[in-house]
C-alpha cells in the first residue's frame, strides 16, 4: 500500500482567497464601495487574537474592508447586543462574525440569535441551520463548506460514498452531515456514545474527524483507499524546556496516511480553508445585500 496523497488546504484555500479577491473587485466596481467584514472579539484569548489578526489580514488583501471590535472580557451581554444591533443596520457591513467562545457571563446562543441571518456568514443563526436542513440558499457554516470543497475536488462526485462524521456540534459534527447529504453521501453521525466505533470508520469511503480528542483516529480504523479530513486542531502540552507543544489533529497522521488515499494534514489543511470560506460567505453576502447578481458557484 503506497502512502496517501496530501490534501493541501493551505494551498487550496490562497485559490479561493483568489478567486474572492476578484469577485470582490467586482464587486466594488459594480457597488461604488467595498464589501465589509465586521469581526467582533470579546476577551484577550491569546489564541482567539491570532485568529482575528489573521482574518482582518486576509480580508483587507481580498479587497474588502475589516472592521475591528474588540471589547473587554467583563462586558455587559446587553452592551454586545447593541454593538451587533448596529452592525445589523450599517450598510458598509456585509458580514458579522462574533468570536466564539464568548466569556462564560454571556449567552452564546442569544448573541447568535440577534446577528442579523443574511448578514451570519458564520452560518450558525437558526434560521440559516434550517435553511441548510431544507435546501434553501442561506450561509453553511465555514469549516464544513471547506471539507466539502476539498471533497469534491479531490473525488469529483461524492454520490453513493459512506461518509462518517465523528462529532455531532452545531459548528461542524451536524452541518457537515447535512453537506454530505445534499452530495448524495450516505452519512453517519459517530459520537462518544457510538458503539464499535472503529468497526463503523472502517466502513467509511469518507471519514470526517471533528472530535477534539488529538490522534484519536487510528491506522486500523481506515478503510483502504479511504479519503481522512481531519477538522480537529489540538496543541499537545510542551516538550521539556519548550514553550509551545506541537500542533495535530483528531486522526493518527503517521498511520492512518499509511492507508488512507488521501488525507488533510494539521496544520495546512482544514484551518486554512476556514478563513478562506468565511471571506467566500462574506463576497456573496456583500452581492444578495446590495441586490448585485453573481454566480454563487464560481467561488
Ligand atoms: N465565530 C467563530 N467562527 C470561527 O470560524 C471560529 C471561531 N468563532 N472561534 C475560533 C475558531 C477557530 N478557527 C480557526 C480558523 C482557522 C485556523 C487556521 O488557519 N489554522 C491553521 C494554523 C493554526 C496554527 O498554527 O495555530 C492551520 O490549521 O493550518 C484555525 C482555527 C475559527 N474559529
Ligand atoms: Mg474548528
Amino acid at each position: 500500500m503506497s502512502e496517501a496523497a496530501i490534501i493541501d488546504g493551505k494551498a487550496f484555500a490562497a485559490g479561493l482567497r483568489e478567486r474572492v479577491a476578484k469577485v470582490a473587485a467586482d464587486f466594488e466596481a459594480q457597488a461604488g464601495r467595498k464589501a465589509g467584514l465586521a469581526v467582533v472579539l470579546v476577551g484577550e484569548d491569546p489564541a482567539s487574537q491570532v485568529y482575528v489578526r489573521n482574518k482582518n489580514k486576509q480580508t483587507v488583501a481580498c479587497g474588502m474592508n475589516s472592521f475591528e471590535h474588540k471589547l473587554p472580557a467583563e462586558t455587559p451581554e446587553a452592551d454586545l447586543l447593541a454593538l451587533v444591533e448596529k452592525l445589523n443596520a450599517d450598510p458598509a457591513v456585509d458580514g458579522i462574525l462574533v468570536q466564539l467562545p464568548l466569556p462564560a457571563h454571556m449567552n452564546e446562543q442569544k448573541v447568535i440569535a440577534t446577528i442579523n441571518p443574511d448578514k451570519d456568514v458564520d452560518g450558525f443563526h437558526v434560521v440559516n441551520v434550517g435553511r441548510l436542513a431544507t435546501g434553501l440558499p442561506g450561509f453553511v457554516p465555514c469549516t464544513p463548506l471547506g471539507c466539502t470543497m476539498l471533497l469534491k475536488d479531490r473525488l469529483g462526485s461524492l454520490s453513493g460514498l459512506n461518509a462518517v462524521v465523528i462529532g455531532r456540534s452545531n459548528i461542524v459534527g451536524k452541518p457537515m452531515a447535512q453537506l454530505l447529504l445534499r452530495e448524495n453521501c450516505t452519512v453517519t453521525i459517530a459520537h462518544s456514545r457510538t458503539q464499535n466505533l472503529p468497526e463503523v470508520v472502517r466502513g467509511a469511503d469518507i471519514v470526517i474527524a471533528a472530535v477534539g480528542q488529538p490522534e484519536m483516529v487510528k491506522q486500523d480504523w481506515i478503510k483502504p483507499g479511504a479519503t481522512v479530513i481531519d477538522v480537529g486542531m489540538n496543541r499537545l502540552p510542551p516538550p521539556e524546556g519548550e514553550t509551545k507543544g506541537k500542533l495535530v489533529g483528531d486522526v493518527d497522521f503517521a498511520g492512518a496516511s499509511k492507508v488512507a488515499g488521501s488525507i488533510t494534514p494539521v496544520p495546512g489543511g482544514v484551518g486554512p480553508m476556514t478563513i478562506a470560506v468565511l471571506l467566500r460567505n462574506t463576497i456573496v453576502a456583500a452581492h444578495r445585500n446590495a441586490g448585485v447578481t453573481l454566480d454563487e458557484s464560481a467561488v
